[in-house]
């Protein structure tokens, strides 16, 4: 799958433009604050139906305009596609798949994805713990579209039970309400748990894998899911016993703080390196080497999980890398379309650079 054309119309700082490009490497260059940014986020929306930088869509309308508009052409195995994005100031997005106007979005999740890399990836690993559930809900949201529904009816449950426990500091009797809301939280919880289990079973490996790659060291990084309910067993019915338990134990200080502090909401990842977390005890390197490992395991995720390799979206990458990384990434050991950013063409080893398509990117628009 690759795309082949894109069309913006007052997307960011792109009035108006159509670009075509190849099915290999894209090298997008030019000086800062020219629009190769908004060009891989463009791609990425429309690839993955959500902007990359920001979580209000409307940012992506052109400052004194009130809609943005792209148009993508894909090449995928069974055939060419077409889809269309229409952000209108204040409505909801509109997508049209080969003409026709689609309201379940995630019916179109599988075909087409995009995985973006970017240096802000670090805060992957220094970041809150919410950014690393994030990364993990996002994935497990595309390739399994009920797990997005569990999360949802999940975050209401959570969102009550929290109310609740607010309300009972004022009125002691509401602790009657409260047995309701633990045992949809746990069961909602549990599928959660055993949903991310099943994926980080298929993840961390393939973290492991490129970590070991990127990095050439003979140290094998460590990979936790540190989660906030130990259950002795692995099935569905004594994670829900762990979760109801752990609920119970912790509702002294629930009330006390008016918010539930157990479950998955709560979790996180963990990366260990000699024992030592990643996190705090890293270099700089190693923290980038990480974030980088985390985006290509996604990549390769998506692509067992799915038959098809996502688009791959570098932006401002060649900086971070050495010669032989940079050269592994760009020649593409694993066929997909890569688009990458840089100021510099001599960042990319000029061999590459002549099987590539190189596109000049100058004040929103792309020559
Ligand atoms: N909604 C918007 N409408 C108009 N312009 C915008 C909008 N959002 C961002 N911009 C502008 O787009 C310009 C290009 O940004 P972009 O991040 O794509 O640059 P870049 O070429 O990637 O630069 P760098 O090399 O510094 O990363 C910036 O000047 C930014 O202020």
């Amino acid at each position: 799958m690759h795309l082949t054309k894109i069309r913006l119309f007052d997307f960011r700082n792109f009035r108006e433009a159509e670009v075509e490009f190849s099915g290999g490497l894209n090298v997008l260059y030019g000086d800062n604050g020219q629009g190769k940014t908004n060009l891989l986020e463009a791609i990425h929306f429309l690839c993955n139906l959500r902007p990359v930088r920001t979580t209000r869509e409307q940012d992506v309308i052109a400052w004194d305009k009130t809609k943005a508009y792209l148009k993508g052409v894909f090449d995928t195995s069974s055939g060419p596609v077409d889809r269309e994005l229409l952000l209108v100031a204040g409505d909801r997005k509109k997508v049209r798949e080969c003409g026709v106007e689609r309201h379940r979005l995630s019916e179109l999740y599988w075909q087409i994805h995009a995985v973006f890399f970017s240096p802000d990836d670090l805060s992957l690993v220094k970041g809150r713990p919410s950014e690393r559930r994030r990364f993990l809900d996002l994935i497990i949201a595309r390739l399994k579209p009920q797990y997005g529904r569990y999360l949802s009816e999940y975050n209401r449950a959570l969102f009550h039970r929290n109310r609740l426990l607010k309300d009972l500091k004022k009125n002691r009797t509401l602790i009657t309400a409260l047995d309701a809301w633990d045992e949809q939280l746990s069961s909602l919880g549990t599928v959660i748990l055993k949903t991310r289990a099943a994926f980080t079973e298929k993840l961390f490996p393939l973290v492991r894998k490129y970590y070991l790659y990127f990095s050439r060291e003979e140290r094998e990084i460590e990979i936790k899911y540190a989660g906030s309910i130990v259950s002795t067993g692995t099935s569905p019915e004594s994670i829900h016993e762990a979760f109801l338990a752990a609920l119970r134990k912790s509702l002294p200080q629930d009330l006390a703080s008016g918010y539930t502090r157990v479950g998955p909401h709560r979790d996180d990842l963990q990366f260990l390196l000699g024992g030592r977390d990643l996190r705090y005890f890293g270099s700089q390197g190693e923290q980038r080497t990480l974030s980088l490992s985390l985006k290509f395991a996604e990549r390769r995720v998506f692509f067992e999980t799915t038959g098809v390799y996502p688009i791959l979206l570098l932006d401002d990458a060649m900086s971070e890398l050495d010669a032989n990384r940079r050269r592994w990434i760009l020649e593409g050991e694993e066929p997909c379309q890569v688009f990458v950013t840089t100021v510099d063409l001599s960042a990319i080893p000029e061999d590459i650079l002549k099987k590539s398509r190189v596109y000049r990117v100058r004040a929103g628009s792309v020559g």
